[in-house]
């Protein structure tokens, strides 16, 4: 039996590339999808998708979904996630820029719903390899800051890959200040965002899709850790392993590190 999805975002750049894995892809059947305007695309009307422009009305007319892809972003993905948690619809979810506490409420409604649903800021198996391997580098290295580049139009800063990568190095790293004691931002925000003492600079430009350094600084030597997505299929693959490991689950996990064996 093919799992039946529903995609939210499909006229974006995530959701659009989405829409063509999930209908190659054998084992799944895309039954509906979510988007804050009706267009003509042509690919949801020769598939015979219907689109809606509310969950609400999407899970009243397909009341079987099995999971929900959500790429929009975070103030929609929010409410589309914990109203599909709340139906025991589980979800896979792209969408980044979610503050800790929705976090933390979209974890405690996947625990108390047992439903499964996988948050990853990043799908791209090599950026998931460079925060694992940053995270091993940070034993040895605690000196670190983080640049992410991405394209023009990215809302959110910094990324949630960053954000995720500071939390993997937190995991070994105990917390301090970088730099010098009396540093002088003589110009706001030279030293970029801090989160717990690791500096993270956000690049947006034209020409970029999604790239992230991890450098680390010892006595005299540096070490760094860098991956670069150069288009969104590079997405697509963790995407389709994530929906096929939540039909498994019944709880939450935040990031593909969590179910890729990385040992
Ligand atoms: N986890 C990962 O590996 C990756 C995550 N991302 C994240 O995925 C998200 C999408 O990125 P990207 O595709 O580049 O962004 P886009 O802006 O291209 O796409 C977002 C889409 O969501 C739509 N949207 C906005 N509000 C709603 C709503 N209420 N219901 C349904 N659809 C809505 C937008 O419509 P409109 O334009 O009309 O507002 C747009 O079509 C971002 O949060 C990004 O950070 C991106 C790449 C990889
Ligand atoms: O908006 C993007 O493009 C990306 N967003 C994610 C993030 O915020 O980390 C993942 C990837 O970097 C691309």
């Amino acid at each position: 039996m093919s799992i039946k999805i529903v995609i939210a975002g499909p006229r974006g750049r995530m959701g659009s590339e989405a829409v063509s894995m999930v209908l190659e892809e054998p084992s799944f059947s895309l039954i509906g999808c979510v988007d804050r305007i009706v267009s003509p695309i042509s690919i949801m009307e020769e598939n015979h998708i219907p689109v809606f422009t509310s969950f609400e009305e999407c899970l009243y007319t397909l009341p079987d979904v099995d999971v929900l892809i959500d790429l929009t972003v975070a103030e929609s993905g929010f409410n589309h996630i914990m109203m599909a948690l709340e139906h025991k619809v589980r979800c896979v979810v792209g969408t980044t820029g979610f503050t800790s506490q929705q976090l933390n409420d979209i974890q405690d409604t996947a625990v108390k719903n047992q439903t499964g649903c996988i948050v990853a800021p990043n799908f791209a198996i090599g950026a998931v390899l460079m925060m694992h391997f940053s995270k091993v580098a940070a034993k040895f290295f605690p000196d670190v800051e983080i640049i992410e580049k991405h394209h023009a139009q990215k809302i959110d800063a910094p990324s949630g890959t960053a954000l995720k990568t500071v939390e993997m190095i937190k995991e070994v790293r105990k917390s301090r200040d970088q730099g010098h004691i009396y540093e002088l931002e003589t110009m706001i925000g030279a030293r970029g965002a801090t989160d717990d003492g690791v500096h993270i600079h956000s690049v947006r430009l034209p020409g970029h899709v999604a790239h992230q350094e991890v450098i680390f600084g010892g006595d005299g030597q540096t070490l760094t850790i860098k991956h670069d997505s150069i288009n969104r299929k590079s997405f697509m693959e963790g995407i389709k392993l994530s929906v096929k490991q939540v039909m498994q689950l019944n709880d939450y996990v935040y990031g593909l590190d969590n179910i890729l064996d990385l040992t």
